[in-house]
């Protein structure tokens, strides 16, 4: 049975203006899943309707075999859990990381607050020093481990993951991208993980699927990716795109 399961899944913002056209996706448990497209193929939105944040989807959405309703519920928040591409905006300036770490423990009535949230830093590789500190008194990739460290705490097994290290300096970026590789193989977790980045897939995912204009042109695993086995005409541009792009950038690395 698939951890997520999206059937037929359509929805249209106002009269006319519709943003997925009949999507379809299956994502095994512990997969990292890629979705990959151009900028307003509907991403965002497949990730969006899966953690609950539009409700007015039509088709089925299933996760570990159990159909979710349109609205929000608490069994989901545990299970499904997405982390933002701009840490910074998501975490309130006058919280400390203790204070954006027990809010969701207090939420769910979970005991043992200091303990989580001493072992969910450590996990992500903070130390529980950083547990006062406001999100301006911590870097780009430490406001990052935070964000992770957030939707970690209630021990979820589905991350969505959107855009998860474009915000940062190339080099803070390999170090997000290890850290989310190895907390899904210690813990089992199972992530869809949008990005417009081909390297990140190369990088974290099993398998990815190249989404244009609100649909699903291809799905396919990233050794056939990376091998060049890639069917669909779009899915060969970003490829191209991709590899001309990273030419230019060791030739600039160069000057
Ligand atoms: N709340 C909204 N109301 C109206 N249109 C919306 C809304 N949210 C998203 N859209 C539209 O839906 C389309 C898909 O947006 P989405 O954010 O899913 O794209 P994306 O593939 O994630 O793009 P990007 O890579 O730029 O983030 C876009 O055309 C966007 O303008």
């Amino acid at each position: 049975m698939s951890m997520i399961k999206v059937t037929a899944l359509n929805l249209a913002f106002g009269a006319g203006v519709k943003v997925l056209n009949d999507v379809n996706l299956q994502i095994e448990a512990g997969q990292s899943f890629g979705l990959v497209g151009e900028s307003g193929s509907g991403k965002t939105t497949v990730l969006r309707c899966l953690a609950g944040q539009y409700t007015h989807w039509q088709g089925e959405l299933q996760i570990d075999g159990k159909a979710l309703g349109h609205k929000l519920d608490r069994a989901r928040c545990k299970d499904v859990q997405m982390v933002f591409q701009d840490p910074y905006g998501s975490l309130h300036p006058r919280h400390t990381v203790h204070t954006v770490l027990a809010e969701p423990l207090r939420i769910h009535g979970m005991a043992d607050e200091r303990e989580r949230i001493e072992s969910i830093l450590t996990r992500v590789g903070l130390n529980s020093s950083f547990r006062f500190r406001y999100p301006h008194q911590l870097s780009g990739g430490q406001r990052q481990r935070v964000a992770i460290a957030r939707a970690l705490i209630l021990e979820p097994r589905i991350l969505l993951l959107d855009e998860p290290t474009s915000a940062l300096d190339v080099s803070v970026q390999a170090e997000v991208l290890n850290l989310l590789a190895e907390l899904r193989e210690r813990d089992g977790l199972t992530y869809l993980l949008v990005t417009h980045d081909l390297g990140v897939v190369a990088h974290l995912c099993d398998r990815l699927a190249v989404m244009q204009q609100g649909r699903i042109v291809e799905t396919l695993s990233t050794d056939d990716l990376c091998s060049n086995a890639a069917q669909h005409p779009y899915t060969q541009m970003l490829v191209d795109a991709s590899r001309a792009y990273s030419r230019d950038m060791a030739s600039v690395a160069a000057l």
